[in-house]
């Protein structure tokens, strides 16, 4: 049985632009990003969404403004953790993405996203965020460069955001 943690992941729209941040530390190093991170104790996954969105490039976004587009599920070989990351997008947001301890943020094109410097599952799930398609997907790992098997569907409404387990 896998031990099941909640983490967020967001992604701020533009035009045709979305806001990536290379992470300088931690988990994800050197890979390009949305911002996200792990619930605070007592803390709701739109709240943490927003916060962690602030404390990694500054920018401020309206809980209720964030979209939950989709759930990712990731396991890896020989590890009991799962990570459950509960995606959201937004285009209403405040400020100029500033640099952090833990981001660098840049706007990329769409048609240009840097796929070689991001985890492998991304362009895998990209592609229905992309066309705002809702998405449930489940990638097992090895190590953290290869993907042994996985498993994506288009889901139908919000609520079945919440019906996968
Ligand atoms: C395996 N394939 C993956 N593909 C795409 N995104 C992935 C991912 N695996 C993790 N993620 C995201 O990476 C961030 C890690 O967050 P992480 O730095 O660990 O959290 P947090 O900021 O709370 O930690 P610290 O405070 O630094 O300990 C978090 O947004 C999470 O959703």
């Amino acid at each position: 049985m896998y031990v099941r943690k909640v983490y967020t992941l967001v992604f701020l729209r533009e035009d045709s632009r979305l806001l990536l941040g290379l992470k300088k530390r931690g988990f994800g190093i050197n890979k390009w990003n949305g911002f996200g991170g792990k619930l605070e104790p007592e803390e709701t996954v739109i709240d943490a969404a927003a916060r962690e969105l602030k404390e990694e490039c500054c920018i401020n976004a309206k809980a209720s403004d964030l979209k939950h587009i989709g759930n990712l599920e990731f396991t890896f070989e020989g590890e009991s953790t799962l990570m459950d990351v509960k995606v959201f997008t937004s285009k209403i947001f405040n400020g100029e993405p500033q640099e952090t301890d833990e981001m660098r943020p840049r706007w990329f094109n769409i048609d240009a996203l840097p796929f070689e410097e991001m985890w492998p599952d991304d362009r895998i799930w990209f592609p229905y965020m992309l066309n705002s398609k809702l998405f449930f997907a489940q990638f097992h790992y090895k190590g953290f460069d290869s993907i042994l098997k996985y498993n994506i569907v288009e889901l139908h409404s919000v609520q079945d955001l919440y019906k996968n387990h």
